[in-house]
């Protein structure tokens, strides 16, 4: 074991129930991988842009960086010393000095469905009103049933389940994982097919931001670093950097690692669900930032560059 430095660490999170969730589990993770007591760090909590603007889908506010601006100025400036996100809520370009370092053992990467009455998506209505906000969501919500009417739906998890009760909506979808660490898996009535369903690039992951070269941090977090989860994202993560010009195009991307292969599925649709172009790669997990560049290529191949600027 890596002998630390001693004094509080600072561990830097949004103020949200299930970011704070996120960086108290990383909290007791590094307590028990060293040995340390609670008071060795600290969260603190930092109210960012994304969480500020509530009237607006983030894609027209200004996207993913909404989310992290204010967290990364902190990790910057040493206010904090790491910075705990949900991965899928990181642009794929950090700022110059930060990296995506480290990466917790994935929980379940699937969507949940949450119906009002019914059990499973396939269960509602013809016509029946389902609220997301995530163009994902709402375009494979689409391409599953063309009758439904897809309503925006955004806040926070508990938000969403006040509309639900509230009647604003018959069904929701939203992240398994996040409802797991906020104890509230009680409330999801089915899970979403990978296949038919596919989550976003870097669902399920919590992933942890640090300056380059800090190495007494990078020490500390190795002995929490999951290294077939930082596989997977580094691929997931590559075939979003390929396809991401705009965040107006839903993509979806899951890589499962696993005895050091990696099998990739990757999918961009158009927003109404119409169009769709997936791609299946496998590989070794040592070459997955390459797999995933280069289901990037198949799929822009596949699509055509007009598909890309179609949504605009
Ligand atoms: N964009 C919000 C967000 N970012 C991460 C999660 C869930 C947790 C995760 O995917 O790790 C959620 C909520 C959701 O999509 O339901």
């Amino acid at each position: 074991m890596q002998t630390l430095k001693i004094g509080t660490r600072k561990i830097g999170t949004r103020g949200s129930p299930l970011a704070l969730a996120q960086a108290h589990e990383t909290r007791v993770r590094l307590m028990k991988a060293h040995g340390l007591p609670e008071q060795a760090f600290e969260v603190v909590p930092i109210s960012t842009s994304g969480d500020r603007i509530q009237d607006r889908p983030l894609s027209e506010a200004g996207g993913k960086g909404l989310f992290t601006k204010e967290i990364e100025e902190a990790l910057l400036d040493g206010r904090i010393d790491i910075a705990v996100h949900s991965s899928k809520d990181m642009p794929t370009v950090l700022p110059d000095g930060l990296e995506l370092s480290t990466f917790l053992p994935r929980e379940d990467a699937r969507d949940a469905f949450i119906g009002k009455g019914v059990k499973r998506i396939a269960d509602l209505p013809h016509g029946a009103k389902v609220g997301s906000s995530s163009l994902r969501r709402q375009a494979l919500i689409r391409r599953m049933r063309p009758d439904f009417e897809v309503v925006m739906f955004r806040g926070n998890v508990q938000t969403r389940l006040r509309k639900l009760d509230e009647g604003i909506a018959e069904g929701t979808i939203l992240a398994y994982a996040g409802l797991k660490r906020l104890g509230l898996e009680g409330v999801i009535t089915d899970l979403m097919p990978l296949e038919d369903f596919p989550p976003a690039p870097g669902q399920g992951a919590i992933g942890i931001e640090t300056r380059v070269g800090d190495s007494d941090i990078e020490n500390m977090l190795a002995a929490i670093h999951h290294a077939p989860t930082g596989q997977a994202l580094a691929c997931e993560r590559a075939f979003l950097a390929a396809l991401d010009g705009s965040c107006r195009t839903p993509i979806a991307g899951h890589a499962k690692v696993s005895g050091g292969k990696l099998s990739f599925a990757g999918l961009i649709i158009s927003p109404d669900g119409t169009e769709w172009h997936d791609v299946r790669l496998e590989g070794k997990a040592a070459d997955a930032a390459e797999i995933g560049a280069d289901a990037a290529r198949t799929v822009r191949a596949r699509a055509g560059e007009k598909f890309f600027d179609g949504w605009l």
